[in-house]
């Protein structure tokens, strides 16, 4: 792989207001990265910064020509910003001219599964299918790199899955470099290769997102179940076990797992289930959060 945006302590202040502090990391060509952060992080600032639409102090480096930034980059705009009044071909033309880009737009139309809403008016399409405009638009420059900035925010889980699915075949099949940000973290799961955790304008942690559950739980598994005898378990695992509810939960590495499904078994555990943590686990305990009692979030 090599290095497609290279970002060296990139910093920015509103007034007195540090939205990014010495922010360096790569973006290496054909990876899809997610920046993730609370609220006010800094994430649309670092977009924004690689965009070149707001001005910051440090470096940027692109693997392409600077000059053709808005060529190489699709910038996933809010699709809520089209003209309603004019149909799906029209907009997809206008964009064609002003990224003075000569892609076969029937083709792209076709290999998008939209060319059946080629004739309908912007204000009459769905949530779904107005996203889905917002990412055809950023392919018709033919980018190298495309950023989604809140990719899924306001769709049904079922066309979250067909643009993810869409997202991973660009990426696979073309080797287009992802950038998004996003606050769902299945999302970030299902999609990145690596992130980029903010917090109050600087990188807190960065790594792949296995990498990143596995430093946050040693032991990457749990196993949960009920029990009739407590006390009896409580004597065998001592302080590896703890409560989620009404089910009892063991923490193990993945080596362990027969040893430890041998023991459930043999002392009364019953409705067993092994789970993995998820993304969301080691996120919430990255920043610090803890699961208390009926699914509540502490911080602290
Ligand atoms: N134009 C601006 N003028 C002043 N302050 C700003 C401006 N844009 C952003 N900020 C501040 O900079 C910080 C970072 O904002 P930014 O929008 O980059 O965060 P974010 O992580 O994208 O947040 P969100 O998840 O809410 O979109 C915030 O404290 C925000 O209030």
């Amino acid at each position: 792989m090599s290095t497609l945006i290279k970002m060296e302590g990139l910093s920015k202040k509103y007034g007195s207001k540090q939205a990014l502090e010495d922010v360096s990391f790569t973006v290496e060509r054909g990876s899809i990265v997610a920046v993730l952060g609370h609220n006010g992080a800094g994430k649309t600032t670092l977009i924004n910064s690689i965009m070149d639409i707001v001005d910051y102090e440090g470096r940027i480096e692109y693997g392409f020509d600077r000059k053709e930034l808005y060529r190489k980059v699709g910038y996933q705009m809010q699709s809520s910003s089209y003209e309603k009044e004019a149909k799906v071909y029209e907009v997809c033309k206008l964009y064609r001219k002003i990224l003075k880009s000569d892609v076969d737009l029937d083709s792209l139309l076709e290999e998008f599964d939209f060319a059946s809403c080629r004739n309908m008016y912007v204000k009459n399409l769905s949530g779904g299918q107005r996203q889905k405009l917002s990412i055809l638009l950023t392919l018709i420059g033919e980018p190298e790199l495309i950023i989604f900035d809140e990719l899924s925010t306001g769709l049904d889980s079922m066309t979250r899955r067909q643009i993810w699915d869409y997202i991973k075949r660009l990426n696979e099949e073309k080797g287009v470099t992802i950038i998004l940000t996003s606050h769902f973290l299945d999302e970030v799961e299902y999609l990145a290769d690596r992130v980029v955790i903010l917090d109050k304008g600087r990188i807190s942690r960065i790594g792949d997102v296995s990498t990143l559950i596995r430093e946050e739980f040693e032991a990457a598994k749990k196993i949960e179940f009920r029990t009739d005898d407590r006390e009896a378990f409580g004597q065998c695992f001592g302080s590896e076990l703890s409560n989620n509810g009404g089910l009892l939960c063991i923490r193990y590495k993945e080596d362990a797992e027969e040893e430890i499904y041998r023991q459930v078994k043999r002392l009364g555990g019953y409705d067993i289930a092994i789970k993995n943590y998820t993304f969301e686990d080691a996120f919430l305990k990255m920043l610090g959060y803890k699961l208390v009692k009926n699914g509540e979030i502490s911080h602290g």
